[in-house]
């Protein structure tokens, strides 16, 4: 592990610390010497709460505890890294806010309310929210617009996806980026033209929409198909992610990235200059 006690380095609360990301993202910055972890957030309750991370995570300590106090956290901090769940997204934006730190915001499922109340935490800190942190996804948001900008109609789109059986929400946050994506080369809107989740007599397919399927097993890590198939001929754009370091890789960056930017809501195009 890294030097953890440069004061000069940005340091980082992780929020949701025990989850699949949570543990990932506290080792990525624990190895990191770009930034420094100062506190583990996690809900009320939970038997983590008061523990050394690192120990509570079966491996060596890190001197960090594990704490259900975000305010006292976040005050102390350079930047939040959150991947939890919607409500507590959005009640985090608040307080990152309040201690003016970067909210670097890797949840998914959000729906329109949630991301509209993270609106006025962006009026005095900085945000970046991506469905997806990966660099290999967001390149691969670039080139779903490119080909759908260069197709027409006759090229049915869809979005398919495969993840573990733990995941909550569908489409999957990244699934979502790649339909505005195609929605945006396509000059449509995506609310529009989304056909999500068939089953029984649907009827043919509605020329120009955008489907989505979601698969849900095992270990999947994320996978992405956009499909644009017409009459004898089909182009698949696909990313398999096998390691979950590839979004704790972005979202660390981010948090670095937003340090010195102006408030507002940023994307991963932005830190990545995609
Ligand atoms: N944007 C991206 O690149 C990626 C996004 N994700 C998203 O990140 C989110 C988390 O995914 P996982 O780590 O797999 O889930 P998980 O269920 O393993 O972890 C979520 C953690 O958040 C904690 N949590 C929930 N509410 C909380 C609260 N109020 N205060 C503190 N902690 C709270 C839970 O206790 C849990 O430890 C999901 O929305 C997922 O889709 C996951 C991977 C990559
Ligand atoms: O829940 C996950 O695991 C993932 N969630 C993100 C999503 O909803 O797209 C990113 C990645 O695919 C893993």
């Amino acid at each position: 592990m890294a030097e953890q006690t440069d004061r000069a380095l940005p340091g980082i609360v992780v929020t949701g610390a025990s989850g699949r990301m949570g543990q990932m993202l506290v080792r990525t910055i624990a190895a990191s010497d770009r930034a420094r972890l100062v506190d583990c957030v996690e809900r009320a309750g939970h038997p983590w709460i008061g523990r050394d991370i690192g120990e509570a995570m079966g491996g060596a300590a890190l001197g960090v505890a594990v704490t259900d106090d975000p305010l006292e956290a976040f005050a102390q901090a350079q930047a939040v890294i959150d991947f939890t769940a919607p409500d507590a997204t959005v009640e985090f934006a608040a307080l990152a806010a309040q201690a003016r730190a970067v909210h670097v915001i890797g949840t998914t499922g959000m729906e329109p309310h949630h991301i509209a109340a993270l609106e006025p935490a962006a009026r005095h800190a900085v945000i970046v929210r991506a469905g997806n942190m990966s660099l290999g996804v967001n390149l691969l948001v670039r080139l779903t617009q490119k080909v759908a900008a260069a197709l027409d109609a006759d090229w049915d789109i869809e979005v398919v996806e495969a993840h573990h059986r733990m995941k909550v929400d569908a489409p999957s946050g990244t699934a979502l980026m790649l339909g505005e994506a195609a929605a945006a080369g396509r000059g449509v809107d995506l609310t529009e033209m989304a056909d999500r989740g068939r089953d029984g007599i649907t009827g043919a397919r509605r020329t120009g929409s955008i489907g989505f399927a979601a698969i849900r097993g095992g270990d999947v890590v994320g996978e992405h198909d956009v499909i644009f198939a017409a009459e004898g001929e089909r182009i698949v754009l696909r990313h398999l992610a096998t390691d979950r370091a590839i979004f704790a890789r972005g979202a660390l960056k981010a948090a670095i990235w937003g340090q010195g930017q102006k408030p507002g809501e940023y994307d991963m195009m932005d830190v990545l200059g995609l």
